[in-house]
């Protein structure tokens, strides 16, 4: 077994009465692409929220190598190396490309609000530093091209790499991604594929939540199934395919011959 970099202990995630999260444990190892899927409502997006620090769980704690993140603020969770994305796009359309990824950067570098107000010289020392280390992630992520480009002016699959490219300037190990696929059409969701496995060839951890099965059992090595709150299945793609819960679970719902055709 690889080193565990993220886990889930027993985590419980209540709304009033509601649980939408219940007694999950997971353990998403270093060069994971670790997918999470479910049915509508399973509790994805709520157990993700969780992962990414930004819902306390009811019970339970979330360890980032070994150590807990809960309560702990957004940007001390990305200090650590936790980057995030999510289901909504957030870019700043009327920016260019580059200037997106380097505000990824702003809580990386140590100019205060103070030094860019009077531009002084550690202002511009972080400035070149961070133009620079924007245009080294643009070219990794063959995104360069676009770098003078307004986010609002790029397609839809495209401001989806921007974003994760944006999320890359905090220099993370792990990459935790909202639905990245929701919205695309098919060459856009072949193409994120794509860009997601070669990031993880960089070296990226990768955990991403999505509806799209056949998006998650192609390109996951790991898949958790969540169904009303609770895990009912873990292992690889092939084993969770041919899992009797699974099958149920997705059967049972009345979109079976949908969710066949896409595994
Ligand atoms: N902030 C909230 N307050 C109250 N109930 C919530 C809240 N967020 C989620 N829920 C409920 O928790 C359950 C799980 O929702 P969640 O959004 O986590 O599921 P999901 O698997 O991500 O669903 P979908 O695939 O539809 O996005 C649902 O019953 C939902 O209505």
């Amino acid at each position: 077994m690889g080193e565990v970099i993220l886990e889930a202990k027993e985590i419980c995630k209540y709304f009033g009465g509601l649980k939408a999260v219940e007694q999950v444990n997971m353990q998403v190892e270093k060069n994971d692409i670790f997918g999470i899927i479910g049915p509508n409502g399973a509790g994805k997006t709520t157990f993700f929220n969780v992962c990414s620090g930004m819902y306390s769980p009811t019970s339970g704690d979330i360890l980032y190598k070994g150590e807990s993140i809960i309560n702990k603020r957004p940007e001390e969770i990305a200090k650590k190396g936790i980057a995030r994305t999510f289901q909504n796009i957030q870019l700043f359309r009327n920016m260019t490309v580059l200037n997106n990824v380097k505000i990824g950067f702003h809580i990386r570098t140590n100019a205060s609000i103070f030094d860019a107000i009077f531009r002084n010289k550690k202002y511009k020392l972080d400035e070149e530093l961070v133009t620079q280390e924007g245009l080294e992630i643009l070219k990794k992520v063959g995104l360069y091209e676009y770098k003078d480009t307004l986010a609002g002016n790029l397609a839809y699959g495209i401001q989806r790499r921007v974003e994760i490219a944006r999320a890359l300037a905090l220099n993370p190990e792990l990459i935790l991604l909202d639905e990245p696929a929701a919205g695309m059409n098919p060459s856009e969701t072949q193409g994120l594929m794509k860009f997601i496995q070669d990031l993880n060839k960089e070296g990226y951890t990768i955990m991403v939540i999505e509806h799209d099965m056949k998006f998650i059992m192609s390109m996951s090595n790991k898949v958790l199934v969540l169904n009303f709150g609770q895990k009912i299945s873990e292992g690889t793609p092939e084993y969770v395919k041919q899992d009797e819960k699974v099958i149920t679970a997705y059967f049972g719902r009345g979109f079976d011959k949908e969710a066949e055709a896409k595994c």
